[in-house]
């Protein structure tokens, strides 16, 4: 299964957003990050995800666990992603060849420009919450043009780390 990270700077009730340029989800709006490289943790991933996508150090400490999501497609398991957040940054967000970063105020997040996942877990994990949950896509691959069939999520996990 592919192993990627979503990585959510948020500051005064707004949330950094991408709108992707290219891979995965392109044209659609999302946190920055993407798949592990060899040796990595999920944490440094997310870190080096934002840096490389939007310009911005984020300390390593301070990515919080928020979310661990698995992604089916046809009944296989696909993708996993671990999603941080943070409140801790360096920096200004820079237009990369990977992304156009925004920020975003939390009540104007656009659901309808996102992956359909989005919806059920992103607005409690703004909130401060945790998730753990499955979503199981069907229609074959590229994953951004498969339907969402199903979802089970959990709140409130306590991630030990
Ligand atoms: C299926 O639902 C998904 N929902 C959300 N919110 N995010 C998803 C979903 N499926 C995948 N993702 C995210 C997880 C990763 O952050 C990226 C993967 O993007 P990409 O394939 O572009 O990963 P990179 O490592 O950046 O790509 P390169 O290897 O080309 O650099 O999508």
């Amino acid at each position: 299964m592919i192993e990627s990270t979503l990585c959510f700077v948020l500051e005064d009730e707004q949330v950094l957003l991408i709108e992707k340029r290219r891979g995965l989800g392109e044209g659609w709006y999302n946190g920055p990050g993407g798949k592990l490289e060899d040796g990595e943790t999920p944490r440094e991933c997310a870190v080096r995800e934002v840096k490389e996508e939007v310009g911005l150090e984020i300390p390593l400490g301070s990515a919080e666990k928020a979310g661990h999501l698995t992604f089916t497609l046809d009944g296989e398991d696909h993708i996993e992603t671990h999603v941080f957040r943070t409140w801790k940054y360096h920096g200004t967000p820079q237009t990369t060849p990977e992304a156009y970063p925004e920020w975003v105020a939390f009540e104007d997040v656009p659901y309808d420009r996102m992956w359909d996942d989005d919806q059920y877990w992103l607005p409690k994990v703004l909130e401060g919450d945790t998730v753990e949950a499955t979503f199981e896509f069907k229609g074959g691959e590229p994953l951004d043009e498969a339907d969402l069939v199903a979802q089970d999520l959990e709140f409130g996990i306590d991630f030990e780390e």
